[in-house]
């Protein structure tokens, strides 16, 4: 109708909820097409994780040589080229697009791929427009167009920056304010920090990196503070950004009292929001939550009974393998009967700051809730392999159910520790008994040995295998 092409399945977006989505439903036999703004690999590939990851081994890079002297290699004061670096993160992401082994997958399953199409909308609930590509018509649609960064109803907020402007910037800037002390701000202000600028991250709540684990935050506050970042919990309130001679300024209050920071930059990370606007939702029927994501159900169904939603649109946990799992659900779903649901699985999650920081499972506070816990925390100034590698800040925490002796949660601060959860992931997904994990002869000097090490400090607490786990103590 109208030239539209007939499709049984139109994926919209392609970050990597739309590509699995895509490439599920072209693997069920749907005729499928993916039609995104941009390139293929959405924003993770291009302006998240991979990007900043880049810049974060940028800054380990640094703080290894700032190491060198400790080790008896002396080499000058190492000097950052921040525009070399940026050339870097354009190869990286360059070769991550190449090598992209979905894109092969994906054109193997018979999926239309229309990248560059600029936005997609709705014209009525089956028909869809593409700026600059083509009009499709789909018997089912998968809503994968990902999210973009809070904005806040701010007087002069349009003075502000994202973590999306590191790259364009032309040099380092010498003074930054980050505010939002969540994943994004955290890992702005660290990598900035390491290049050199004077950090000061503002955080309206009582903590920054809430969602953690106390602990871990308390330690990554501390750790920053000891770096040299100002780190301001429970500022209060932002009034208004003003420009001044060196960059901007931000006025806030707190109790009726006034105050005020100033610094050449200032990148606001408030929080995530589905980026729907252009879709023309109210076409084709689908809802929006209280926050402004796509309501879904269990089989990520929207509101509008052919239209699915994945990743981070539906505002769920919003990591990439949370999108990929989505991902496979809604494409699954939509190619033939729903008929699968999305799990609660365990989701290990870190970020990579100075010190790093990782989960997986429960938070104590969170744990205590529900369960008799045995907490055993290892600290880094006591292990062999970080006292090795001169990285004695941080811990690691293991929360054990009392009854089951299973794990309910992992949380690390410290060198390698997105790594580290890794393996507490798996045995919390395996249901492992916290005596069978202190078990297994983990290589040494290893980080994981920190983790085989708090296993047997809780086996030990529990009386179980007392003896066989004294040998992982020494790890
Ligand atoms: C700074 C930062 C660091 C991060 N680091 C990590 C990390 O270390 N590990 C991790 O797991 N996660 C990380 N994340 C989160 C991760 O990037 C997201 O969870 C993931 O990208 C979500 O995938 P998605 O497919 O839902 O959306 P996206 O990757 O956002 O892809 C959505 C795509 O849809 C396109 N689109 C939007 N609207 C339309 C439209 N109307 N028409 C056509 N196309 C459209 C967009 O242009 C985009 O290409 C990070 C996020 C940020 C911001
Ligand atoms: N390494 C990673 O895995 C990684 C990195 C970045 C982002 N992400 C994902 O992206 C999503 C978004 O992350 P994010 O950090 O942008 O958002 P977020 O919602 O996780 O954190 C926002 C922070 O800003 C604070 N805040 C809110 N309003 C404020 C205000 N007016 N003034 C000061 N502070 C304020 C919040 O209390 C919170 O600490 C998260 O779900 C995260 O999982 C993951």
């Amino acid at each position: 109708m109208n030239g539209a092409a007939n499709m049984d399945v139109v994926v919209i977006g392609a970050g990597p909820a739309g590509l699995l989505a895509a490439l599920r439903a072209g693997d069920l036999g749907a005729r499928t097409a993916l039609v995104t703004r941009d390139e293929f690999g959405g924003m993770a590939a291009h302006d998240g994780p991979v990007p900043v990851r880049t810049l974060a081994h940028a800054a380990r890079l640094l703080r290894d040589a700032r190491q060198l002297g400790r080790y008896g290699i002396e080499v000058s004061e190492p000097v950052l080229d921040y525009p070399r670096l940026l050339e870097r993160v354009r190869e990286v992401t360059g070769d991550v697009r190449t090598h992209a082994a979905l894109r092969e997958q994906v054109a193997m399953a018979g999926v239309t791929v229309h990248e560059h199409a600029g936005d997609a909308h709705f014209v009525d609930p089956h028909t869809l427009e593409t700026q600059h590509g083509p009009r499709l018509r789909a018997e089912k649609v998968i809503l994968c167009s990902g999210g973009v960064s809070r904005r806040l109803p701010i007087p002069g907020f349009e003075l502000t920056k994202t973590h999306s402007d590191a790259w364009s910037l032309t040099s380092v800037p010498p003074t930054m304010v980050v505010v939002g002390g969540g994943a994004t701000g955290a890992q702005v202000a660290s990598v900035f920090a390491a290049f050199g600028t004077r950090v000061q991250l503002f955080e309206a709540g009582a903590r920054i990196l809430p969602t953690e684990d106390e602990d871990v935050s308390a330690a990554v506050a501390e750790s920053f503070r000891q770096s040299g970042m100002g780190v301001r919990e429970s500022f209060g309130t932002i009034e208004r950004f003003e420009a001044t001679p060196g960059g901007v300024r931000m006025v806030f209050s707190r109790d009726g009292v006034r105050d005020s920071v100033e610094a050449a930059l200032v990148v606001v990370a408030v929080g995530w929001r589905a980026d729907t606007s252009a879709l023309n939702l109210a076409a084709a029927g689908v809802e929006t939550d209280p926050r402004g994501f796509v309501r879904v159900d269990t089989q990520l169904r929207t509101s509008a009974p052919h239209i699915f939603a994945a990743g981070d649109v539906t505002g769920r946990l919003m990591l990439v393998p949370q999108a990929l799992q989505d991902g496979f659900v809604a494409g699954s779903n939509a190619a033939r009967a729903p008929s699968i649901s999305v799990a609660d699985e365990v989701s290990p999650m870190g970020s990579f700051t100075d010190p790093e920081y990782a989960q997986a499972g429960l938070t104590e506070a969170k744990a205590r809730q529900a369960h008799d816990v045995v907490v055993a925390v290892v600290r880094f100034d006591s292990t062999t392999r970080t006292l090795i590698d001169g990285r004695t800040t941080g811990f690691c925490k293991l929360i054990v159910d009392r009854a089951t002796r299973k794990l309910l949660g992992c949380h690390v601060v410290g060198e390698r520790a997105v790594d580290l959860v890794q393996t507490a992931a798996i045995a919390i997904a395996a249901g492992m008994r916290v005596e069978e994990l202190a078990r297994v002869p983990l290589s040494f000097p290893t980080y994981t040995g920190v983790l085989g090490r708090a296993a047997a400090i809780a086996a030990r607490q529990l009386q179980v295998d007392v003896d066989r786990a004294r040998l992982a103590e020494l790890l």
